[in-house]
């Protein structure tokens, strides 16, 4: 090395300051000229500056640069740009200039032979496997091992004096160990060390150390940064939806892997590092300290220790943002969607009220075999919802009568098809509106059919309901993460004649217990169940079948997840009795005369093509779509309002129940105690009025879907021969029966119909309203009457009054009732017709009282004009007799919340 480079270089020279110290060129050229002397001829002497006057002579020392790289170049040696000498340039140009020209001097001070070649490699001979350098992995850059450099500072080391041939001084270690570590970080410098065998010599005191913590620091500083910005960037993406949805534990654990991953490899990069030290006395960690280095030590670790306390802060700390900004993102994701589904509902359902709130289609049956086309009645069916009546015994105009409805199915139309239209009604449901569709038509015109279908065998075949209740399902499946519903179904069968009877005795609409019933599965199989129990008479089930109504009730309660509102819809699908059935039973009133009728009528549907009752149907069902609803509304409830009539109920009901102690005490002071339990209802007009109905399934609390409400289901769907619902069937062969004008009288081997008890519910709350509806097993005609119906009612009493006593007393009671009912059904008739006389009420109850009873949603405290109802009742009536065909004008029916579909 040149005298005046070792007089200019600083003692501890930075890697700046080393360059500054070559930036005059000076050193240069005298090292090129003593290695190959004149190589460069003039070389311009100036004082030894300092740093501060180093700009002065810029052009002086430019041009001893210039001459030295124009020299060295000449002799093909490495070169570097004069810039790579200012700040900012590339000093390791400069380095490996000096180290080649090293290389050619001591290849020329051996005598230069051979070739001499300067590839700027010097190998570290080799790292054994398992060595630390492996341990520390290639997670970055700075980590990986590059052995030019290592060499590089190898000879570096050398070059500037600090080979083993001289003394180690602190500050040039020191100025070494920071170049170093800026340049080749802790594993380079680890694996150097261990390679050449310099830790027992090197000076590991407290200037080392603290280089190597902050070193340590950085890179920890460094890492949590890297860290934190790639979770930023991770969570970033999780919020635009780049990433695939991850559950959360699943992030957090991912999170965490990685996290422990980083900080093990920078403690171990870091702990690696201080084992490596050499032996000697005073050890610790296999390094010998002073009592000085013991205590910077020892600061040192409290240090690392405190690191490491807010490395585990930080990181509980990215968990618990990670966290809130899930909740957050949850919160708004539910409320957007909300909000979406709040305004796609009222779009939906304002599209439905355009549509109209009653609509009415026609199907008609297929001409099946064994018949002829020239049967059929239907002389046209038009694609604008027109059909065309032929009256083949008329002549003329008259023979042909054209109706028009919301649609009409030709007789090639399937279940599917006909389901199609109604299916927009179904999702009403859900959001709160109260749907009804009842089939209407004469015995034999495929109402059953439709509705429930001809089997449950195969899809393609089934009706409506099930159709409905798979749709149900399905939607509230796909809307549960924001509305949580619940669906309780209920079954009812009502004869003709059980109607008359519910109404005139003050009866309310009869109980069928509600089942709670998860997917549309329970739902088939509890009609399965149905069917099953009630396939053991076909004859008797078709003649029951002609003449009651079936009503299928879906009660769905659903709760809005974010803003707590709940709402009520209700489907009620209805197969109604045979249309010919309701003035039969009436008029003739006795049961036994009333079969004879049926039989009559089923005989002479073989013989006529039931022109007239299709012509009548027809009639009723261009009424029923006069009739104006008005808007639909949804049964929607704000908490807040949910437990106001929560408590209107409740305040009812402890009136009621004054009420009726008041009345219990009235009574006993006339003719002794009479319990309020078995007080009927001889109000006629509140019979009538089907407010008070509502009223009633209200009080029944079956919206309000708790657990005391349900019936027990397992029992009813396990057990064979279990009490069953009622269930509709249609039965091929029962038609054939039918049209050939024979009804199979009840013998051993063609037996009635099982009468199997519906399971009943009373309630103390409650009137005799709670009767059961199916026939009793020692009824051979099929169905109750009111004494049977009264007696079983009895049995199945509350056993809330356990007191012997109390049971005698309500038996009696009950006694002293039936009396009244038995001789008093002329006195009730002439009761109920005095009542009309001052309501003006018309006498006969027909069908559309059931109707108006099912599927009637005025709530508590809601009244129909009186006029309104009449009209009602009035049309209906109208058509019931088919005798008028005065035409009543478009009938309106305000506050009503249904939306109603008549399939005839
Ligand atoms: N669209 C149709 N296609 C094929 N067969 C049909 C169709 N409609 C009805 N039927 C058949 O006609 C017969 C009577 O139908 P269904 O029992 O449905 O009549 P209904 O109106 O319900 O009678 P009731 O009032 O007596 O209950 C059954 O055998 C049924 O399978």
């Amino acid at each position: 090395m040149d005298h005046g480079a070792a007089e200019v270089l600083p003692t501890e020279p930075s890697e700046e300051h080393f360059c500054l110290s070559l930036r005059n060129g000076l050193i240069l050229c005298n090292v090129l000229n003593k290695l190959n002397p004149g190589a460069i001829p003039k070389v311009v002497e100036i004082p030894i500056i300092d740093t501060e006057g180093a700009a002065q002579t810029a052009i002086q020392y430019f041009e001893n640069t210039r001459n030295f790289l124009v020299a060295v170049g000449q002799m093909k040696l490495l070169t570097f740009e004069v810039s790579d000498l200012e700040k900012g340039g590339s000093s390791g140009k400069v380095v490996d200039c000096i180290l080649c020209l090293k290389g050619y001097y001591e290849w020329r001070k051996s005598g230069g032979i051979g070739v001499w070649k300067y590839g700027g490699t010097v190998r570290i001979t080799s790292f054994p496997k398992g060595s630390p350098s492996s341990l520390i992995g290639s997670e970055s850059a700075d980590e990986s091992l590059d052995e030019s450099e290592s060499s590089q500072f190898e000879e570096l080391l050398e070059y500037l004096h600090l080979s083993s041939e001289v003394s180690l001084e602190e500050s040039k270690v020191s100025t070494a160990f920071t170049f170093l570590f800026d340049r080749l970080g802790i594993g380079l410098l680890q694996t150097y060390l261990t390679e050449t065998n310099e830790l027992d010599d090197f000076p590991l005191n407290s200037m080392v150390i603290d280089i190597v913590l902050r070193k340590a620091v950085k890179d920890l500083s460094a890492l949590l940064i890297s860290q934190g910005s790639q979770l930023g960037i991770f969570l970033k993406n999780m919020l635009k939806g780049n990433c695939k949805p991850l559950l959360k534990h699943e992030f957090l654990q991912a999170i965490s892997i990685y996290i422990d991953q980083r900080s093990g490899l920078a403690s171990n990069d870091l702990s690696q590092f201080c084992i490596c030290g050499g032996k000697g006395k005073g050890m610790r960690h296999g390094i010998s300290y002073s009592a000085d280095q013991t205590n910077v030590l020892d600061l040192q670790q409290k240090q690392l220790e405190e690191l490491k306390a807010s490395f585990h802060l930080t990181k509980l700390e990215v968990q618990q943002a990670h966290l809130t900004w899930e909740q957050e993102l949850k919160r708004i994701a539910s409320s957007s969607y909300h909000k979406v589904l709040e305004e796609n509902r009222q779009l939906y359902n304002q599209v439905q009220d355009l549509k109209g709130a009653i609509r009415v289609f026609c199907r008609v049956k297929p001409v099946l075999h064994g018949k002829s086309d020239e049967q059929s009645t239907v002389d046209y069916v038009g694609e604008n919802g027109n059909i065309m009546i032929v009256n083949r015994h008329k002549q003329g105009k008259d023979a042909r009568k054209m109706f028009t409805f919301n649609k009409v199915f030709g007789g090639n139309t399937t279940q599917q098809q006909i389901y199609v239209d109604t299916q927009p009604l179904i999702r009403s449901v859900l959001d709160g509106y109260n749907v009804c569709i009842f089939a209407y038509g004469q015995t034999g015109s495929g109402k059953t059919y439709t509705m429930s279908g001809p089997d449950m065998t195969t899809e393609d075949t089934w009706g409506v309901n099930y159709r409905a209740l798979r749709d149900l399902f399905q939607l509230s499946e796909a809307r549960m993460d924001v509305i949580k519903y619940e669906v309780g179904v209920q079954m009812i069968e009502i004869y003709n004649e059980q109607v008359r009877d519910l109404l005139l005795n003050g009866l309310n609409v009869p109980d069928a217990s509600l089942v709670s019933v998860k997917c549309t599965q329970d739902v088939l199989d509890l009609m399965r169940i149905g069917q099953r129990n009630r396939a053991v008479g076909a004859t008797a089930l078709n003649e029951r079948s002609s003449r009651s109504h079936s009503v299928l009730t879906v009660h769905i309660r659903g709760k809005e997840l974010v803003s707590g509102s709940t709402l009520k819809g209700c489907l009620h699908l209805v197969d109604l009795a045979g249309s010919e059935r309701v003035d039969k039973s009436e008029a003739i009133g006795e049961r036994l005369k009333e079969a004879q009728h049926i039989n009559r009528s089923l005989s002479a549907l073989g013989d006529t093509n039931a022109i007239g009752e299709t012509i009548s149907t027809l009639k009723f069902a261009e009424r029923v779509a006069s009739i104006e609803l008005g808007a639909a509304r949804s049964n929607k409830e704000t908490g807040e309002i949910r437990e106001m009539k929560e408590e209107i109920s409740n305040l009812k009901l402890l009136v009621e129940k004054k009420e009726a102690e008041l009345e219990q005490l009235r009574s006993g002071m006339t003719r002794g105690a009479i319990s309020p339990v078995h007080m009927p209802r001889h109000n006629l007009t509140n019979n009538l009025r089907p407010e008070a109905n509502q009223r009633h399934v209200d009080d029944n609390k079956l919206p309000e879907f708790t657990e005391k409400d349900y019936a027990p289901k397992m029992p009813l769907l396990a057990e064979e021969g279990s009490p069953s619902p009622p269930i509709r069937r249609s039965i091929s062969t029962d038609r054939g029966v039918h049209t050939r004008g024979r009804t199979k009288p009840d013998t051993p081997d063609n037996p009635p119909i099982t009468k199997l008890q519906y399971p009943i519910r009373a309630s103390v709350n409650r009137s005799l309203a709670t009767l059961p509806i199916l026939p009793s097993t020692d009824n051979k005609r099929g169905y109750l009457s009111s004494q049977d119906t009264v007696s079983e009612s009895l049995h199945n009493l509350p056993k809330a009054n356990n007191k012997k006593a109390n049971q005698e007393q309500e038996e009696e009671q009950f006694k002293q009732m039936l009396n009244v009912r038995q001789g008093g059904i002329g006195k009730l008739k002439l009761e109920h017709n005095q009542v009309k006389a001052k309501s003006q009420l018309p006498v006969k109850i027909h069908k559309s009282d059931l109707l108006r009873t099912v599927f009637s949603d005025v709530e508590v405290g809601e009244t129909i004009e009186e006029g309104q109802r009449s009209d009602l009742l009035e049309a209906e009536n109208e058509h019931a007799s088919t005798k008028s065909h005065v035409p009543i004008g478009t009938k309106k029916l305000q506050r009503s919340s249904s939306r109603i579909l008549c399939i005839a």
